[in-house]
């Protein structure tokens, strides 16, 4: 592979009378360019060499006070978002894909993307409904046997914006500093940095309720198991059919795929399916999904959860787990710049056991709010942070991660044998 320089300029300083949203203090603006990135070889075959014709067209401007100038690969326009890092090295369309990043900009810290293309396959839900990709250097050759077509052909079609060639690591780094800052990707030269950082701090994530863009509006039957070439962990179904409802908050499809592959008989019902309809179903189990935003934001979905508790089995994923924390009597809370990535280490207090998982969450539920009965299952090995909860005496169980993560890791897939036991238990009892 070919050897690469970059090297990062703060170019000129723009003074302005705007104040940051938080924090109290001023900020300038400051105009932050990488410059493009060289080969030593330069030859296309290398696959790496950028397009030297490429004009930046492109900028970023942060909530800061930073201005990003970039490379645009996707559809053109104007839009703010919260801006997040995520540290997997793969899987870029299963997040693009992935409901939960709804009212974000996901910058990926692996510094090639676009690789693989895209496939029909690794879909996670059938829009994406992040608000923009940001990333360093796009592969220029697209290579894979599943490949349909380049992942910038994908972004303009679904009218998705892209941006590259610029220092994701600053900004990352920046994020690690500040927390996650509020910005607005924008294609038009029309527009002043002035009017672009006055956009995004007019702006906040915070107590939108996102969630009702992203679910479905009708239930559906869920049939799609794993397809068997990809199945890694077959041997521990029990084969008897379970009954599951799965509340969708922007559920990805690789849950109802592991809930079908381990036996379930699934039906999808809307974030604002009323309980009392559901339990007329007669459920064995009830599921309650990922989700984008703020868990506050959506109290009608914290009612529907108190009024399932204690009746059926329930477990909850990410957002999922959010609402019955809140639920069951405790409070979630924003974290500086929360999890997004595919290696977080996570200890199974009950087993002693380390899981590396995937995550995506930027809120958590604060283990000091909950009432006494409710064990703190699952611990974030990185910074201490709850990460799975159980409520034996309601048959409730939930995980902050994601035990469905497609590509990976698989470690904590057993967490949906165990959402099976828990509904025979309780299938036994009754
Ligand atoms: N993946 C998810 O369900 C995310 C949950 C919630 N939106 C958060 O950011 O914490």
């Amino acid at each position: 592979m070919a050897a690469t320089t970059m090297t990062t300029t703060l170019g000129f300083v723009l003074p302005t009378s705007l104040s940051p949203r938080r924090g109290g203090f001023r900020v300038s603006v400051i105009r932050c360019s990488a410059s493009p990135l060289t080969t030593s070889t330069g030859s296309a075959a290398s696959g790496i060499v950028e397009k030297p014709w490429s004009t930046y067209d492109a900028r970023l401007v942060l909530e800061d006070g930073s201005i990003w100038p970039a490379k645009s690969f996707g559809a053109p326009g104007t839009r703010v978002a919260e801006l997040v890092f995520n540290t997997s090295l793969t899987g870029y369309q299963e997040i693009l894909t992935d409901p939960s990043y709804a009212g974000q900009f996901v910058l990926m810290t692996n510094p090639q993307i676009g690789n693989t293309g895209v496939n029909l396959d690794d879909e996670e839900s059938e829009q994406c409904f992040l608000t923009g990709l940001v990333i360093r250097s796009l592969s220029i050759s697209t290579s894979n046997w599943r490949c349909t077509k380049t992942l910038a052909d994908y972004l303009t079609e679904r009218n998705l914006m892209g941006i590259y060639d610029l220092d994701t690591r600053a900004i990352t780094r920046r994020l690690r500093e500040e927390g996650s800052l509020n910005g607005v990707l924008s294609t038009e030269q029309s527009k002043t940095d002035e009017e672009l950082l006055h956009m995004s701090r007019s702006w906040d994530i915070v107590g939108i309720d996102l969630i009702s863009d992203v679910s479905c509006k009708s239930p559906y039957e869920w049939v799609d198991k794993t397809d068997p070439e990809w199945d890694f962990n077959t041997n521990t179904r029990d084969g008897k059919p379970y009954r599951v409802i799965a509340y969708d908050f922007g559920i990805k499809h690789n849950i109802l795929r592991r809930l079908s592959s381990y036996g379930c008989q699934i039906t999808v019902v809307p974030s604002t399916f009323p309980a009392s309809e559901a339990l007329k179903m007669n459920p064995d189990g009830i599921l309650f999904s990922n989700g984008p935003g703020d868990p506050s934001a959506v109290p009608y979905a914290v009612e529907t959860v108190k009024e399932l508790l204690g009746k059926v089995p329930v477990y909850g994923i990410c957002m999922g787990h959010q609402l019955l924390g809140q639920a069951l009597g405790g409070k979630t809370f924003k974290m500086k710049f929360g999890h997004h990535g595919g290696n977080h280490p996570v200890r199974n207090n009950r087993t002693g056991q380390v899981e590396i998982s995937a995550q995506n969450h930027n809120y958590a539920v604060d283990p000091t709010s909950l009432p006494g009965g409710v064990e703190v299952t699952h611990v974030n090995l990185n910074d201490g942070s709850c990460a799975g909860l159980s409520f034996p005496a309601m048959n409730v169980m939930s995980l902050q991660y994601h035990p469905e993560a497609s590509p990976g890791p698989h470690d904590s897939d057993n967490a949906f044998r165990e959402f099976i036991e828990l509904m025979k238990r309780s299938k036994q009892s009754s």
